[in-house]
């Protein structure tokens, strides 16, 4: 029966907009998610964040469900327009008042609070000036990340600068399903590059503002496997793992972006992300641990396509989940190896991991995720594998600890270990509710 050390940490991840609602209460400004939500067509089903789980107003009852699952640590989001309405200068008390009553409420129940600083909820305000596009925003974020150190310089176990800077860069500037909502493949090269700057100025303030707890970044990787053994379909795969895994890997590790995908994109004639070598030292600063979201891998072989001329393939003896991605539990595994023995991390967390089903209550009011349940532990046994091999990861996070608004997708997809009835904004523990229980307790996976 694998058992994790003693001391591995089990948490559960949310993020602001996905949960909080209120999303102009008490002087918040508006999030380029309020904007994109209410903008009719962007959102799958047509709903909004506008209220999603009203944690804001629930947080203390939420924070119960967490101390009752037992949870080491909570991973959660700071709005940022929650904190300054415009983006930078005036602050908004009442938004920081938030974020204390519910550290102070973790502190109370024993949970070490797991912070990211940016999980997609950029104030309209800056935005309206460009957004990453704009040298302004990297400054910005440096003042709200050095605020928050300043303001929580002692209550913070872990801090996450950026969630997923890949899905900032890539699915908001270039596919367009996320807000600012823009299609433009070089819009999306120099957002990466800003927020990479802007991930090294706030690595910078915190180590300058001596505050306590460890710093780090998220980045959601994903294996690419080649659809055959073709010297094409390897040269795809290859593309593909430089997009979606070493675009930000290699400036955060290695200092530089790979060279492969730089002579790929000027080749199909994209002005180049410039970087000095003090902003590529800047960027390449030791941190404390990366933040891997696992979720599924890809295989991929030789397409067509305006940039990267690949195709994705859906193998067909693989199960899917509801937001028909391959459950492939060593894809866990396979990428905590990697980046283990590539690029070398002080220390690895899985700060997310999980799976979308169409939960619903039974004739009892029950919740049997059964499907949800197998998959944790087949996740959960493939980390144990990497760990058992000496892969510094000290911690995993279940996305989610409960239902939420799930981007483009809307209220329509369910990824917690809580169900949640949007019209009653009840609160069901699911069968996973009580297995995770179990695991978090023991330290053991059955
Ligand atoms: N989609 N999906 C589920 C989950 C999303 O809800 C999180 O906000 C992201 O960090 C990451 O994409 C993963």
């Amino acid at each position: 029966m694998p058992y994790f050390p003693e001391d591995f940490i089990f948490g559960v991840a949310t993020a602001s907009y996905q949960i909080e609602g209120a999303w102009n209460e008490d002087g918040k400004g508006e999030s380029i998610w309020d904007r994109f939500a209410h903008t009719p067509g962007n959102i799958q089903d047509g709903t909004t964040g506008d209220v999603a789980c009203d944690h804001y107003h629930r947080f203390e009852e939420d924070v119960a469900l967490l101390k009752e699952l037992g949870v080491d640590a909570y991973r959660f989001s700071i709005s940022w327009p929650r904190i300054f309405p415009e983006g930078r200068g005036r602050v908004n008390e009442k938004g920081l008042d938030f974020y204390r009553s519910l550290i102070g409420k973790l502190q109370e129940a024993g949970i070490k609070p797991v912070v990211t600083l940016y999980h997609w909820d950029l104030p309209q305000k800056l935005q309206d000036k460009g957004g990453w596009e704009n040298q302004e925003t990297v400054e910005a974020f440096a003042e709200y990340a050095r605020f928050l150190f300043q303001s929580f310089a002692k209550e913070v176990f872990l801090w996450i600068t950026h969630n997923e800077p890949w899905v900032v860069s890539f699915v908001g500037h270039y596919e367009g399903r996320h807000a600012p909502g823009k299609r433009d493949f070089k819009s999306a090269l120099q957002v990466s590059r800003n927020l990479l700057l802007s991930h090294g100025l706030a690595v910078q303030a915190f180590r300058e503002e001596k505050t306590l707890g460890s710093i780090g970044i998220t980045l959601n990787l994903t294996p690419v496997h080649p659809f055959s053994d073709s010297e094409e379909d390897i040269l795809a795969a290859k593309r593909c793992d430089g997009y979606f895994n070493r675009w930000f890997l290699d400036p955060l590790f290695k200092g530089e972006f790979p060279e492969d995908m730089l002579l790929w994109y000027e080749k199909k004639g994209f002005a180049l992300p410039q970087l000095s070598e003090e902003e590529k030292s800047l960027i390449a600063q030791p941190i404390d641990f990366l933040g891997i979201n696992y979720y599924f891998r890809r295989v991929v072989g030789k397409g067509e396509g305006a940039i990267f001329e690949v195709e994705f393939f859906n193998p067909p003896q693989s199960e899917y989940t509801d937001m028909g991605w391959e459950i492939y539990p060593e894809g866990l595994y396979e990428i905590v190896k990697r980046v283990s023995e590539e690029y070398q991390p002080e220390d690895i967390y899985i700060t997310e991991n999980g799976i979308a089903l169409p939960d619903q209550p039974d004739s009892k009011g029950r919740i049997n995720d059964q499907r949800r349940i197998d998959y944790l532990r087949s996740h959960l046994l493939a980390l144990h594998r990497a760990v058992d091999e000496g892969c510094p990861v000290s911690g995993y996070f279940v996305w989610s600890l409960m239902d939420n608004f799930e981007w483009g997708f809307g209220l329509s997809k369910r990824f917690g270990l809580v169900y949640v009835d949007y019209t009653t904004l009840q609160r069901i523990k699911k069968a996973s509710f009580y297995w995770y229980q179990k695991v978090v307790k023991s330290k053991r996976v059955d």
